[in-house]
C-alpha cells in the first residue's frame, strides 16, 4: 500500500474527484479528513463516504467549513491532529465553475470563484505546511488545478485564473517548502464528468466536441484522477516537487 497509516486531508471530498481520491487513499492505507462545504445537502454524501472508508478498514472524520474561509485550513488541520495525530498529505480540491460570459460577469460570481478556488487554498496550504514543518518529517501537498491553467475558456474567465494561480502556488511553495521536505505538486485534470460541468456537458454538441478532442476517446471519470493523486501523495513520488501532472486523456496535445 502506498499510504499506509498516513493522514490525508482532502477538501471538497463529498463528491466527484475529491471523493474518488479519498476512497483511493483509503484503499492505499490512509486515514482521511473529509473537507466539505458544511451544507446540509452535502451531509448525507459525507456520511456515506465515511461509511465506505470505514468498510475499507480505515478511519475518517469530516469538517464542514467553506473553502473560501481563511480559517478553514486551520480547522482541517486541527481535526487531523485531534483524530489521527498528524497531517501527512493535504489535497486542495474544492472548487466551483459557474459558467458565465466575460463582459457581463457579476462581481459576486467572480469574487466567489476566486475566494473558493484560490484564496481559501492559499491559507489552507499555509496551515497544512506549518503543521508539516512542526512535525519535522516533511509531507505532500497537492493542488487540483486544471488543464484550464494552460488554456482559456470564454465562459471561464473567472475560473481559469484560479487554476493558473493554483499551479503557480504549488511551484512557489515547492521552492519555499522544499527545505522542510514538503513536496508541492499540481494535478491538471482535463474534462472529467462530474457535477461541476453537468449542465455544460448536457449540450450534446459540446460533449461530442470535447470527446472528439480527446485522443483516448472518452471524457475522464473521477476515478481517473484518484491514482495520480495517490501517486503524488506517496513516497513513490519522493523526488517529485514543483511538478504539474496533466491527466487529460491527451486533450491538450491534440492540435490537429
Ligand atoms: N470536472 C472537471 O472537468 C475538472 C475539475 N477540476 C477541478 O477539480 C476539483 C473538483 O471538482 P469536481 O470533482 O470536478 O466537481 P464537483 O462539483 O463534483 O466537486 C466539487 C467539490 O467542491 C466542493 N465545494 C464547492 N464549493 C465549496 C465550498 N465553498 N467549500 C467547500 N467545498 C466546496 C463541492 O461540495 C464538491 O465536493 C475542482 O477544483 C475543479 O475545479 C479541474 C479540471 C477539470
Ligand atoms: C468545469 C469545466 O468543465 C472543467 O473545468 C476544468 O478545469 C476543465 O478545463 C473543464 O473546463
Amino acid at each position: 500500500m502506498l499510504l499506509n497509516d498516513k493522514t490525508v486531508i482532502i477538501t471538497g471530498a463529498s463528491r466527484g474527484i475529491g471523493r474518488a481520491a479519498a476512497l483511493e487513499c483509503a484503499r492505499q492505507g490512509a486515514n482521511l479528513v473529509i473537507g466539505y462545504s458544511g451544507s446540509d445537502s452535502s451531509r448525507p454524501l459525507v456520511d456515506e463516504l465515511i461509511g465506505e472508508i470505514r468498510s475499507l478498514g480505515r478511519a475518517a472524520t469530516s469538517v464542514g467549513a467553506p473553502a473560501g474561509d481563511p480559517d478553514t485550513g486551520d480547522k482541517l488541520v486541527d481535526a487531523a491532529v485531534e483524530h489521527f495525530g498528524s497531517v501527512d498529505v493535504f489535497v486542495n480540491n474544492a472548487g466551483i465553475c459557474p459558467f458565465h460570459s466575460f463582459l457581463d460577469m457579476p462581481r459576486e460570481t467572480y469574487l466567489e470563484t476566486v475566494n473558493t478556488n484560490l484564496n481559501g487554498a492559499y491559507f489552507a496550504v499555509q496551515a497544512a505546511a506549518n503543521r508539516m514543518k512542526e512535525q519535522g518529517y516533511g509531507g505532500a501537498i497537492i493542488a487540483v488545478s486544471s488543464i484550464s491553467a494552460l488554456v482559456g475558456g470564454a465562459m471561464q474567465t473567472h475560473y481559469t485564473p484560479t487554476k493558473a494561480g493554483l499551479l503557480s502556488l504549488m511551484q512557489s511553495c515547492a521552492v519555499a517548502l522544499g527545505p522542510y521536505g514538503i513536496r508541492c505538486n499540481a494535478l491538471l485534470p482535463g474534462t472529467i464528468e462530474t457535477d461541476i460541468n453537468k449542465d455544460d456537458l448536457a449540450d450534446q454538441d459540446k460533449r461530442d466536441y470535447m470527446i472528439g478532442r480527446t485522443p483516448l476517446g472518452r471524457l475522464g471519470r473521477p476515478e481517473d484522477m484518484a491514482g495520480p493523486i495517490a501517486f503524488l501523495a506517496s513516497d513513490m513520488a519522493a523526488y517529485v516537487t514543483g511538478a504539474s501532472l496533466l491527466v487529460d486523456g491527451g486533450m491538450f496535445v491534440n492540435l490537429q
